[in-house]
Parts: structure tokens; C-alpha cells; sequence
């Protein structure tokens, strides 16, 4: 018997054809099913209003939605840290594959790094978790940046630095990596890997999600064989911590939860993993304040733990007066 290809419904955009892509071979590979893909348009596509206007990065993933509710597609990638934190009810995220570098990078003029970013710096972007911690930054090295809302893909961001009308842009290294042209994009520029000391990237930043509709048993029961069990745990706590701070998608929070290992970690010994540490910011975008703090605990083995472990620093970080930072709304 022949089973009906698989209909992967995308967005076109360079990332989104790379993602997509990337998860459809893994996808034929588990399964040895036929995947395709479908191009779908979102309002995020096309509008060239900042995204905080139109309502945030949930934009991308509600067209690809719609497309799997409607029976148009069998199922979706998104990037994780564009999806709403409430789950829709009828679908769900059969798959978090493990995750790419978390980081953010700095894309800047030949030479500048964020060490020796110049005073007085134009720095392109739009997101209040970037011009927090990027803000606080300069401020603790007793520089003034000025930060540009910019948007756009991936390649016309870089070419605000290329056409030197900005001293650098922020992205996310996973992005810059999935499309690949890391070397062609950015040519003489000069990427730097920005320490999650300095800046903490967003909830889910660099892993994928891979939904379908939930009473699809056989498909989610396939699309499982992605998962990444670490991967999920870690953004499951993320973004517990996003949605307990009350954050809508373009507030300044970031958080990243990773494992700690343990042992001399050298020659023939075995590092084991002991522990999974949760770090989380949350400040004002004008980088006077920030409210950051970390909590270790054992690796979360189901997901009310990682709920557990995100909760837990939620109530930290409030208790440090994180809820008086978040009305701040601002591009
Ligand atoms: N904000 C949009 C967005 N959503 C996901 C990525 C990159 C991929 C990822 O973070 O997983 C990007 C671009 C960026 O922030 O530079």
C-alpha cells in the first residue's frame, strides 16, 4: 500500500524554507514516508509595520495554523520562541527536536565586537530583550548605545551593517546558521557570539516545534521519533518562566535553561549530567534595570517538573519586583 505524502506546510522565507526543509529529511528518514512542502503566506510575510504593532511574532505561526486546522496541511515548524506560550487546544507540539546554539549574535562593521562596541553605537533592534540587556551592557561599561527598531529577514538586517547605516544588528545565531550563508551573508562583518552572560536569548530560542493537529495519533506517534527529550524540558521551563512573568512574545524577558555536567570531564571520564540551571531576565528596555537571577535543581524528567523549575524562579524574579518591569511596552 502506498500511504498519501505528508504535507508540511511553511512559510517562504529563507529560515522558514530551511527549517522546514531541514525537519522534512529528518521527517522521510524516520518514517521513510513522502514528505512535501507547502508554501503558505502569512500577515507577518507581507506587512512592513514592526512587529510589536501588528501584534507580535504569533503573526508567522497563526497562518500556519489556520492551514492545519483547515485540513490544508498535516503539520508545521515553527521556530519555538514564536509560539505563543498557551497551547492551541486541537494541535500539538508532537516533536521539540534538539536545539541549535541558543545564542544571540552581534553582526557588526569589520572588527567591532560587543567588547569594543564604540560609544555613541547605532545598533539595530527591535526587540525589548535585546535593547535591554544590550543597554544595561553599555551602561556597565560606562558607554551610551543607541538602539534602531529594525525588521526584516535575515539578509536585509545584515545589509543595514553592510550598507553602513548601523554599526551592527542583533540575531539569533540559530538563524543565521540554518540558512546557512553565515560566510556569503556576512562577509567582511564581524560575528560575535554574544555571551548569555551579557545577553540572555529569548524563551526557546534555536530549537524548533513541530505541531499537528492532536487527534492525528498516528502522525503525532511518528513525528515523536524528533523529539529531544533535554531540548524539551529546557524550553519547557523557558517559557513557564515567560508566561508566569505575564509576558506577551515581544516583552523584555530572556531565559535559558541548560544542563550541568559533572566530573572531570577530561580523558577517558564520563562527564554525567547532574542538573539543569535556569537563568532568566527581565528589565526595563532602556537597560537601567534589570531583574536577573538563576535556579539550579535536577533535570527535569516530565514536563510538570520543568513547569516546576520555571515556576520557581517566575516567583523568584517577581519577589525581586519582575512585574513592575513588564508594563513597560515599547518597540
Ligand atoms: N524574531 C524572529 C525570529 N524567530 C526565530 C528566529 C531565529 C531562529 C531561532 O531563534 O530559533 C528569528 C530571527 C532572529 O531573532 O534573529
Amino acid at each position: 500500500m502506498t500511504e498519501k505524502a505528508l504535507r508540511l506546510g511553511t512559510r517562504r522565507s529563507k529560515l522558514a524554507m530551511a527549517q522546514s526543509g531541514h525537519v522534512a529529511d529528518a521527517v522521510r528518514q524516520l518514517t521513510g514516508r513522502t514528505v512535501e512542502l507547502v508554501e503558505i503566506t502569512t500577515y507577518g510575510d507581507t506587512s512592513r509595520e514592526h512587529l510589536a504593532q501588528i501584534g507580535g511574532t504569533g503573526v508567522f505561526v497563526a497562518a500556519l495554523r489556520d492551514a492545519l486546522l483547515a485540513g490544508e496541511v498535516d503539520f508545521a515548524v515553527h521556530s519555538l520562541k514564536d509560539l505563543p506560550t498557551a497551547q492551541h487546544p486541537e494541535l500539538t507540539l508532537a516533536a521539540i527536536p534538539k536545539r541549535e546554539d541558543p545564542r544571540d549574535v552581534l553582526v557588526a562593521r569589520e572588527g567591532v565586537t560587543l567588547d569594543t562596541l564604540p560609544d555613541g553605537a547605532r545598533v539595530g533592534t527591535g526587540s525589548p530583550r535585546r535593547m535591554a540587556q544590550l543597554n544595561a551592557y553599555a551602561r556597565s561599561h560606562g558607554l551610551t548605545i543607541e538602539t534602531v527598531p529594525i525588521r526584516g529577514n535575515i539578509d536585509t538586517r545584515v545589509g543595514y551593517v553592510r550598507k553602513g547605516e548601523l554599526d551592527a544588528v542583533v540575531l539569533a545565531a540559530a538563524g543565521l546558521n540554518r540558512i546557512g550563508g553565515t560566510e556569503e551573508l556576512t562577509g567582511s562583518l564581524t560575528v560575535d557570539p554574544l555571551s548569555v552572560d551579557a545577553v540572555l536569548p529569548a524563551p526557546g530560542q534555536g530549537a524548533l516545534a513541530v505541531e499537528c493537529l492532536a487527534s492525528n495519533a498516528d502522525l503525532v506517534a511518528a513525528l515523536a521519533e524528533l523529539d529531544d527529550p533535554y531540548t524539551r524540558v529546557a524550553v519547557t521551563a523557558e517559557r513557564t518562566l515567560l508566561a508566569a512573568l505575564e509576558a506577551g512574545c515581544s516583552a523584555p524577558v530572556g531565559a535559558l535553561a541548560d544542563l550541568l555536567a559533572d566530573g572531570p570531564g577530561h580523558g577517558s571520564h564520563e562527564q554525567t549530567v547532574t542538573e539543569m540551571r535556569l537563568r532568566g531576565v527581565v528589565g526595563t528596555t532602556d537597560g537601567s534595570t534589570l531583574v536577573q537571577l538563576s535556579t539550579t535543581g535536577p533535570v527535569p524528567t516530565s514536563h510538570d517538573e520543568a513547569v516546576a523549575l520555571g515556576r520557581e524562579l517566575a516567583d523568584e524574579m517577581l519577589a525581586k519586583g519582575a512585574a513592575g518591569l513588564m508594563g513597560e511596552r515599547a518597540l
